[in-house]
């Protein structure tokens, strides 16, 4: 790995001297963000200055294995969703800086919080993006160990941003072998938990749970604020997803559930294996959309209020369902195939035998809504599928 021996120039920059610096945004675990301007060219920039003493701290675990910084490995990467970093250097207090582009947008985790129609609609378009940033990282040979909500930005035209590379480490044995138990407790993988060997798959089990709660606003499992708390609870399984989102896509439920899998070898081997997934499952929902979206259309044209081409269409793409959903009048509904790999398939089969009862919700299709004015797509208020075709 070519970062291992580089050794950065090391420049002493007085910051509120070389940027205008205008005010605190963010206040992270190991560092401080100012938003701030760069007055050599206008750019709106975030100058992220890291703690000196915990820094030290943590590098201290990785004493002779040659880690890269946080900053090096940050100006190390060009992905459209990942947050690029400009310029690296030392304070004239001799803290490491980190100069972006200023992300105009908020948190992930607010938008978990909300659950509004943004979220539902751009929810897809969100998971694949954090999975595409995630594979690059990973085919770039990093463990990340920290994916959360947290440390993830939604810009303003509904991009994903990674931001933060703080506890990441090479993905190389050394970086494998257990002990260093790092993260935000309610992602850490058990494996890690249990101080077991680690590799990039504990980044597919927190890909998984940021996924879990895009759509359910809680975590697979009650939420622990230390890791022995999660120990508690850790080997007990997840709860079914569509237990608590029961009108979710099928496919896109298993596509989840198996990222959650205790054992590291029953999940996703790799990320670029979940977000295939998670684009077939997208691609099938806008292709039913579309189809829904000319025939309303057509509808329109002939003055009939729900053609029956329309129920033909949507019958056609649809098995019959087993179960009807909850009763919604406002919107009528298609339901979609959703085709669910073998593998999805057991997982959320795992998930649904903890509790029989439960089976029926996991039976249930994507439904897609009427088309409205702005081209996207809604769907009835208690469905979490509204897609965006633009
Ligand atoms: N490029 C950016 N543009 C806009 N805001 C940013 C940017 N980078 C960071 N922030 C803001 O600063 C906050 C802290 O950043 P970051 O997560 O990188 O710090 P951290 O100390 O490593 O945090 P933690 O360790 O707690 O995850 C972010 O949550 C975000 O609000």
């Amino acid at each position: 790995m070519s970062l291992f021996h580089k050794k950065n120039k090391v420049e002493s920059v007085d910051l509120s001297r070389r940027y205008n610096l205008i005010g605190r945004v963010g206040q992270g675990s190991m560092s401080k963000v100012w938003r701030a301007e760069d007055p050599m060219n206008g750019q709106s920039i975030a100058v992220k200055v890291l703690d000196k003493e915990k820094t030290l701290r943590y590098e201290a675990r990785f004493k002779g294995l040659h880690k890269p910084s946080e900053a090096d490995i940050a100006l190390s990467l060009k992905h459209p969703n990942i947050v690029r970093t400009l310029e690296v250097g030392q304070t004239t207090e001799n803290e490491t800086y980190l100069i972006m582009p200023f992300v105009e947008g908020c948190g992930l985790g607010l938008l978990v919080d909300l659950q509004n129609d943004r979220m539902k609609r751009y929810r897809t378009r969100y998971m694949i993006e954090i999975g595409d940033a995630l594979a690059y990282f990973h085919k770039q040979d990093w463990i990340h160990r920290d994916i959360c909500p947290r440390n993830i930005m939604v810009t303003e035209d509904d991009h994903i941003k990674l931001i933060d590379f703080g506890l990441t480490v090479p993905n190389t044995p050394d970086f494998r072998k257990p002990g260093n138990r790092t993260g935000t407790a309610n992602y850490m993988a058990p494996e890690l938990i249990k101080r077991q060997p680690t590799d990039q798959r504990i980044d597919v089990f927190s890909y998984a749970v940021t996924c879990f709660e895009m759509y359910a606003k809680r975590h697979p499992w009650d939420a622990a604020m230390t890791i022995d708390a999660v120990m508690q609870h850790i080997n007990k399984p997840p709860v079914p997803i569509l237990d608590l989102c029961p009108r979710m896509d099928q496919q896109i439920a298993g596509i989840i559930m198996k990222g959650l899998e205790a054992n590291p070898g029953e999940r996703w081997q790799n990320i670029d294996e979940m977000v295939t997934e998670l684009r077939t499952a997208e691609a099938r929902l806008v292709k039913v959309t579309r189809e829904l979206l000319v025939l309303r259309k057509q509808a329109a044209a002939g003055g009939k209020q729900r053609p029956k081409t329309e129920k033909k269409a949507a019958a056609s793409t649809a098995p019959p369902l087993k179960k009807a959903a909850p009763e919604k009048p406002a919107a009528p509904a298609a339901k979609a195939k959703a085709p669910v790999s073998a593998a999805a398939k057991a997982s959320v089969k795992r998930s649904s035998e903890q509790k029989p009862a439960k089976k029926a919700a996991a039976a249930k299709a994507p439904v897609v809504a009427p088309p409205q004015a702005d081209s996207s797509v809604n769907a009835s208020d208690d469905s979490d599928e509204l897609l965006s075709l633009d």
